[in-house]
This record gives structure tokens, sequence and C-alpha cells, in this order.
């Protein structure tokens, strides 16, 4: 069931009923350019949140903070009522926080069930213990192979298995991103993009797919930049633009908040948010 987020205030850094990820006072620059500035953010448990905003909006950087692929310049921010500032990104999977990744060159080499396999963070067989007990070992391979395999089924990529990744098409590399990301059970996923070259019969099973992990439990928040797959799927949605959050609050509120039109105007000069509404401009 989607969480009821309706009496919620639409403002930046509204408490949630429910917050399973809580940031303050991030901040990350590069130089002399403040990327990312969040003074508060609460994303609710069991609900997807959009993340939306213009190009260099702070987006990436943010997940790539938050999931310990990058450090922050200030700032702390916590998973699950546990602290988990400055944790290495694998430390931070294993909290039950997984970020997707677009499928590299190098893994694009590999075969798809592969692909899956390297997903797993425990890779017993290299930790002494295991290494010296091949049936804890095997075990443990077979285990990951199982939930690879089940994963592949759900996605409908199982008949693609022993392809490499390389050949898939756009949609079937984004389903397989986020058939890795699930190989560890996580509680909360963050996905970059996940719809981006798409085409739309697949993006309709995407969307269907985000829907059925939210609705059997899971947390998920993801990037996207167009404003029909966001108004269609999200809770909530968080609007950034130069780094902060600008605005927040359920899909048709966002859609019509002034600072979110701002955000995209000045970002591209008169092209208006990419939503098709049946009002008329006032
Ligand atoms: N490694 C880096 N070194 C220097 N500047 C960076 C780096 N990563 C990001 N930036 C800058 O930080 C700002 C935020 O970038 P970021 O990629 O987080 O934005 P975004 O909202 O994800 O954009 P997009 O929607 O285009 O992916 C941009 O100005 C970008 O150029």
């Amino acid at each position: 069931m989607p969480a009821d987020l309706s009496s919620i205030s639409p403002e930046p850094g509204v408490a949630k009923p429910d917050p399973l990820l809580v940031v303050d006072g991030l901040r990350r620059s590069f130089g002399g350019l403040l990327a990312v500035h969040v003074e508060h953010l609460e994303i609710q448990r069991g609900a997807i949140t959009a993340l939306i905003g213009p190009n260099g909006a702070g987006k990436s950087t943010l997940f790539n903070v938050i999931s310990g692929f990058d450090k922050p310049t200030e700032g702390r921010w916590s998973f699950a009522g546990k602290p988990v500032t400055g944790m290495a990104a694998h430390r931070i999977a294993r909290g039950g926080l997984v970020r997707t990744f677009q499928l590299t060159r190098t893994l694009s080499r590999m075969t798809v069930l592969d692909n899956m396999r390297l997903a797993a963070p425990d890779q017993r067989g290299e930790r002494l213990p295991f290494a010296l007990l091949p049936p804890l070992w095997l075990a443990g391979e077979r285990a990951i192979t199982a939930r690879a395999d089940e994963l592949l089924d759900r996605f409908r990529l199982s008949h693609l298995r022993d392809e490499y990744a390389g050949t898939l098409s756009g949609g079937q590399r984004k389903l397989l991103e986020m058939a890795r990301a699930l190989l560890t059970d996580p509680v909360m996923v963050l996905l970059d993009e996940p719809m981006s070259g798409v085409n739309p019969a697949l993006a309709e099973s995407l969307l269907e797919h985000l829907t059925g992990l939210r609705d059997e439990g899971m947390t998920v928040c993801f990037v996207e930049h167009d404003m029909d797959v966001v108004m269609g799927v999200s809770d909530w949605v968080v609007c950034m633009a130069d780094g902060a959050v600008v605005a927040e609050g359920p899909p048709h509120t966002v859609a019509q908040n002034p600072a979110v039109i701002d955000a995209y105007l000045g970002a591209r000069r008169g092209a208006p948010i990419a939503h098709e509404t049946d009002e008329e401009p006032s």
C-alpha cells in the first residue's frame, strides 16, 4: 500500500511520520562550487520518493554521498535510526541502503548472471574461514546464484542469463541494474534515472516493478527528469536546484510550486517543466 503522505505540509525539510533516511546540514563542494547543501531532508519509509531538478542541481552528488560513494564536505545522515555518516559504500549497503549504477563497459563484457553474482557484497569464498571450508563456500555461492536466478526471473531476464550484458537493450540494462541492486535484499534503493533510454513498453514494466517493490514494503528513491513518470508513480517529490532542496510535496502540489517552476525556467531559459497538463497556463 502507498504511504499516506497527503496530510504533510509540502515544505522543504518537512518532517515525515516514519523517516527511514534523515539528512542534516549536508554539504559537498568541488573546489569553489557548492554542489550540494541540504539543510534537512527526510525520506519516508515504504514510499516512492522522486528526486527532481534541472541538470546540475546536485541530485547525483546527493545520491553518491548518502550511499557512501562520495564523502561530504560537512554534514551527517542516518539510516534506519543509525548514523551512517562517512561509512564506506559496502557497509552502508550491508545496512540496507543500496544505490544503482549504470553498467560500465567492463560489466558489459560479463554475462548477465555474472553481473548479478558480482553484486553480492559478501564473497564468502574470499574470506579465510570460508575458503578453508569448501562446503560452506559452495553453499554460499549456490545461494547467491539461486537468488540471482530468482531476480532474473522476476525481471524477465532469465532467457538472457548467459548472454553478455553488453548485448542487452537500453531497457533490459535498466532492468538488470535494478535486479542487481536487489540481490542483497535492501531496505531502500536509490535509482539514478531508471527510465532513461527505455522504450515505452519496457518503461511501463519498469514502473510496475517500482510500485511492486514499494508495495512489498521497500523504500524507493529515484532521480527522474520525465515529469509524466514522476507524476505516475511517486508518493512524494523532492525538487533540488543549485544544490538545495527548494520544494517537496505530493506530485500534483510540487508540479505547480513556483519554486519548482522557477528552478526549471531558470535552468532551461524558457523551457517549461515537461509535464503535460490539460490546464491552460494562467
Ligand atoms: N566530481 C566532480 N567534480 C567537479 N564538479 C562536479 C563533480 N561532480 C559533480 N560536479 C558538479 O556538481 C554540480 C551538481 O552535479 P550533479 O551531477 O550532482 O547534478 P545532477 O542534478 O545530478 O545533474 P543531472 O540531472 O544533469 O545528472 C554540477 O555543477 C556538476 O558539474
